[in-house]
């Protein structure tokens, strides 16, 4: 019998979206979330996890959709006072999520590890499915700009992506070890797929490959290895990818999001918008399948993720 245990990379939010639509889909057993940190700082003395909380607070139903990332019907005041006393006011963190960054921070701070203190966070928020950081390890995702390098969230929200972005490095590879439940996921019996969500491929799944052992494990598979496109359309929903993708040289189409993956990669889900690239994809000896991948709500996020499954040939009920 083949496996049936789904292994899902995931960035935050087109990825959180997507690993929302496959817990929809698929009992606790047979997934495991893996989750970018390369996106995570120190702020204001608190550890900020923005891509696992994106995927803790959608799959919870409290993430904000139109914000996309937070918590939703939240309020400011924390971030007023701060404001109001002069301190760094350029990162945003709502007064409801700050709570989960103090329970995060001191927990890690008492020695807990990343993995158990979110195993713990997202079981009191009555998550079953297993939401596991990529390593335990700090991985800190910089940008090389004319300005020099950036640390991420500088990149991303202080500078809103304005500056041209010349390289990626990740901080803290290859010697970051992959969280003991991303290793032992990967080395199942009962593995049967690996679902790359709708991330973006430069800044949140490469900072998962780059985990020692990673890209070579993924090479190495038995199992199919299904990506979705983070692309509509000729270009991204949210964040920065286009613009990135044109500073790096790169064509902004689903060509250069196969070729980015390569030989990982054995089949690749693309917008309906973007059915003309199917064509030169398949040419290559790629496996494509062209649906509807723009996830408004929960009925598309779980329609999604059973074609991603049925790419990868798992069942679903
Ligand atoms: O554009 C912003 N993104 C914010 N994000 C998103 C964050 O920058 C992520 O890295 C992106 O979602 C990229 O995945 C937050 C995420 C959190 O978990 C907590 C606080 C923030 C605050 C901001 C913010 O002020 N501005």
């Amino acid at each position: 019998m083949s496996g049936k245990h789904v292994l899902a990379l995931s960035g935050g939010v087109g990825g959180a979206k997507l690993a929302a639509g496959l817990a929809a889909v698929l009992p606790p057993e047979d997934l495991t979330i893996i989750v970018n940190t390369g996106d995570d700082f120190e702020h204001l003395d608190l550890t900020i996890c923005p891509d696992i909380d994106s995927v803790t607070y959608a799959l919870a139903g409290l993430n904000d959709t139109e914000r996309g990332w937070g918590v939703k019907d939240e309020t400011w005041q924390a971030m007023a006072m701060l404001k109001a006393l002069g301190e760094a006011d350029w990162f945003n963190l709502g007064d409801r999520d700050l709570g989960i960054h103090l329970a995060r921070s001191w927990r890690l701070r008492a020695g807990e590890s990343l993995s158990d203190v979110t195993t713990r966070l997202t079981r009191s928020l009555g998550i079953a499915h297993a939401i596991v950081p990529m390593s335990d390890a700090p991985v800190r995702t910089q940008v090389r700009t004319q300005e020099g390098w950036l640390d991420f969230q500088r990149y991303f929200v202080a500078e809103q992506c304005r500056p041209v972005a010349t390289g990626i490095r990740f901080d803290g590879v290859p010697s970051a070890m992959p969280s003991p439940a991303f290793a032992a996921a990967l080395a199942r019996e009962d593995l049967g797929a690996i679902v790359i969500c709708p991330s973006n491929p430069y800044l949140s799944v490469d900072p998962i490959l780059a985990v020692d052992g990673i890209r070579e494990a993924l090479e190495a598979r038995k199992v199919p290895l299904v990506a979705v496109s983070p692309l509509v359309g000729g270009t991204a929903l949210k964040g920065p990818l286009a613009k990135l993708l044109g500073e790096l040289g790169q064509p902004v189409s689903n060509r250069a999001i196969a070729d980015h993956y390569g030989d990982l990669l054995d089949h690749l889900i693309i917008d309906e918008a973007d059915a003309a690239d199917a064509e030169g994809l398949r040419a290559g000896g790629l496996s494509v399948t062209i649906t509807g991948t723009v996830m408004c709500d929960a009925e598309v996020r779980e329609r999604l993720a059973r074609v991603a499954l049925s790419a990868a040939r798992i069942e679903t009920g």
